[in-house]
Order: C-alpha cells, then structure tokens, then sequence
C-alpha cells in the first residue's frame, strides 16, 4: 500500500521543485515549526536519501516571544529526528524598520541567506502554500498594487523554492497528522492585528461563502497569469531601457555604500541556544522584492532589485523616447531606474514613479524630484538623470 494521498503530494511536489538538484547538492528547509514547514522538512528527509541530496534545516528564532529559544531548540530536535543534518537554531535581532512583520522577515532572510552560505546549500525551501499565495494576491489588490505584486510569490527566486505553492494548507495539516508529526502553531497567525491573519480567518471565508470554493484556486491562477505578464512586461522595459538610454560618463568612485544595497550578513551561529542577540544582525536592512509595494514574502527578496554595492553612476534617458512608451512599460523602465540609482524596493511605491512619469509625459518646468534613498531625479535638455 503506497503514502496516504496527502504525503504521496507532498512528496512529489518536493521531487518535481527539485529536479534539477544534482547529487550530494545540499538542500535546506525553512522551518518555522509550523505545519506547512514540517510537512516540507518530512517530504525532503524522505527523498533525499533517494535522490542523493543532503538535507538539512534552519529555524529563525526572532526572540519576540517568550520562551521562544526553547521552542526553537524543540523544532531544531524534531528536525535532527526526521533525519536531517545540518540543523541550525538561528537567534536573530528584529529590528524596526517597515513594522514588526516586515522587520522580522528581513531579518529572518538574512539569517537564511547566512546559512545558506555558510553550509553552501544549492536551495533553500519555504513551505508556502496555494493559501498563503491566495492572500498575498488579495493584499496586492488591497494596497491598489501592479501586476508584479499581484503575481504573488514565485515558486523560485534566486536560491529560494516554494515547493508548496501549489498544494492547499489542508493538504501539509494532513500530511503532518498522518505521520504523526508535533507541530507548532505560532500564536501571531491567529492574531487579529495582522492584516494577513485578517484576510485569511476573515476575507477569504466571506469570499468563499459569495463566490464558491474555488476562490483559494483562483486567486492562486491569478497569480500564475500576472506572473507572465509581468515577466513580458519587463523584458519588454528592459529592451525600451536600452534604447532610450543616453551614455553618461561614470562619477568618480565614492567609497559610499548606496542607500538599499544589502547588508552582509556574517555566517550565522548554529546554537546550541540561540540567542536574541544572535547573529545576523537585521536592523536597517532593506526590503527586498518589494515584499511594501510588494506582497511581505516579495519584501523579502528586495536585495535583488537594489542597486549593487558599488556607486551607482548616473542613468540618463531621452525622455521623447520614453514618451512613445505604453505607460505600463515606461513606469517599468521609471521604477527600474529609481531602484538601479539606489531607491530600496520596498519603499519605491507607485505614487513616487508616477510623480517621476510626469517629469515625461506632463512637463512644465518641474524642478528635481527627490525619492527614497536619497535618489534624485531631474529632467534637464529633454533627457531623466537618475541619481
Ligand atoms: N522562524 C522561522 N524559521 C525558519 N523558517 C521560517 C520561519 N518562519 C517562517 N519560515 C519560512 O517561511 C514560510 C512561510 O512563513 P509563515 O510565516 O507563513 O509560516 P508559518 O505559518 O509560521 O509556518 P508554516 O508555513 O510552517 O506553517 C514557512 O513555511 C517557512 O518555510
């Protein structure tokens, strides 16, 4: 008799996310403890082995709650028992920056990209489900967002893979009951103060009450179709940029690191007992893909659309150009600047590129503007200079 049906998903969306992982790669699981990542650990310690992977894991302990290092110690034991080796219990700072839930996701990347480098893992995973995307779609449309942050979380980004992402929540809660798995259920998902836990013990019941089950789905589909979209939209922004680009020469280099580019993260403490004081430190850092005028799992992946640490040179474009541009491609080619000159993505909102867009399509004599990051735009003898 083969897995009960739930595990037998589990299993083969890990198998399908990791295809292309090559023996002895190690993969790293994301656990919070929660169900979704416990699923995902018990899926990877069991096709590892199979396909030759390592596998280990790492647990965040924010420090935010008490006892919160014992109960991180407790799901590094559960993990070590699934058979997975490296187990890390990582202590992390929270700092303040963009409200506590933005705060601690930072935090909690650096930490995972710490480990990540420390062990020379090949992927990272996070348990996110089809609910989780569902919800993220819902907050973009709240916040009156594009269609980037309405395509959701993508199932890879960089050394990130949500195996999950297709799979509902009810399907990994299944799965952990089945093996007989503890999981933790984290006090914040059931607080009514976070906008998140709100559309999903709120929102999304009224939704499927109105409109049927099959909104979950939908909303998740939604996601899928913006994702293409939005990818042909900025290959498209990318090839416009080029062409509308005007060569300045570079400044001379100062040694000043741009406003958005990451942080280094130190390797991370595997403890024994991890400390709130821990590494890596989180204050300060910037937001990541967006998840701001981003969903909050995108902000997490901002780095990748800062500028990099060194000094940013101007970037200059013919605004004529730039005006013969569908808007939705200039705002592209417009936010892409802003990020490149050193405007951290999770605080570049569309209110800021649309008073940039002005600068093209409604010109009168406007002076600088000045975005997040100390980044200035000024339209001079018909040409933007982002800098
Ligand atoms: N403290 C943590 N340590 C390690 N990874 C985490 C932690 N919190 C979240 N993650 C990762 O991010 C994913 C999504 O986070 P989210 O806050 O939705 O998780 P959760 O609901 O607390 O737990 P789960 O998703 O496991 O049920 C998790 O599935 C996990 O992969």
């Amino acid at each position: 008799m083969g897995p009960h049906p739930a595990v037998a998903s589990i299993r083969l969306a890990v198998r399908r996310a990791l295809a292309d992982l090559a023996p002895d790669d190690l993969v790293l699981v994301a656990c919070s403890g929660g169900a979704d990542s416990m699923a995902l650990a018990s899926a990877v310690a069991f096709e590892a082995p199979k396909a030759t992977w390592r596998a280990g894991a790492v647990t965040v302990d924010h420090g935010l709650q008490a006892g919160s290092t014992a109960r991180a110690l407790e799901v590094a034991a559960r993990l070590r028992a699934l058979g997975l080796d490296p187990v890390d219990a990582l202590g992390v700072r929270v700092g303040s920056r963009g409200g506590p839930e933005a705060a601690a996701r930072t935090a909690r990347y650096q930490a995972l990209d710490a480990a990540a480098e420390h062990h020379g893992a090949a992927a990272v995973l996070l348990g996110h489900t089809r609910d989780d995307q569902a919800e993220t779609v819902l907050l973009g449309l709240a916040r009156g967002s594009g269609a980037r942050s309405l395509a959701g979380m993508p199932p890879v980004r960089g050394r990130y893979r949500r195996p999950f992402l297709d799979l509902d929540r009810t399907t990994t809660r299944q799965a952990c009951l089945v093996q007989g798995l503890a999981v933790w259920e984290d006090p914040h998902n059931a607080d009514a103060a976070y906008t998140r836990v709100r559309v999903r013990n709120d929102v999304l019941p009224v939704l499927e009450k109105a409109l049927g089950k099959g909104v979950t789905e939908a909303l998740a589909r939604t996601a899928r179709l913006f994702r293409d979209d939005a990818d042909a939209l900025d290959a498209w922004a990318a090839e416009a940029a080029a062409r509308a680009r005007v060569p300045l020469p570079a400044p001379e280099a100062a040694p000043h690191r741009p406003h958005g580019a990451p942080h280094t993260a130190g390797a991370p403490r595997a403890t024994a007992a991890p400390q709130a004081s821990g590494a890596p430190q989180a204050a300060g850092a910037p937001q990541a893909a967006g998840e701001s005028s981003h969903t909050p799992a995108e902000a997490a992946q901002a780095p990748a659309e800062t500028a990099g640490a060194t000094p940013a040179p101007p970037n200059a474009f013919r605004a004529d150009v730039l005006a013969e541009l569908p808007a939705a491609v200039r705002r592209r080619v417009l936010r892409r600047a802003a990020l490149d000159a050193g405007s951290p993505g999770g605080e570049l909102f569309a209110r800021h590129i649309e008073q940039v867009d002005r600068l093209v399509t409604a010109w009168r004599g406007q002076g600088p503007l000045h975005l997040p990051g100390g980044v200035s735009v000024v339209r001079t003898c018909g040409t933007l200079v982002f800098r």
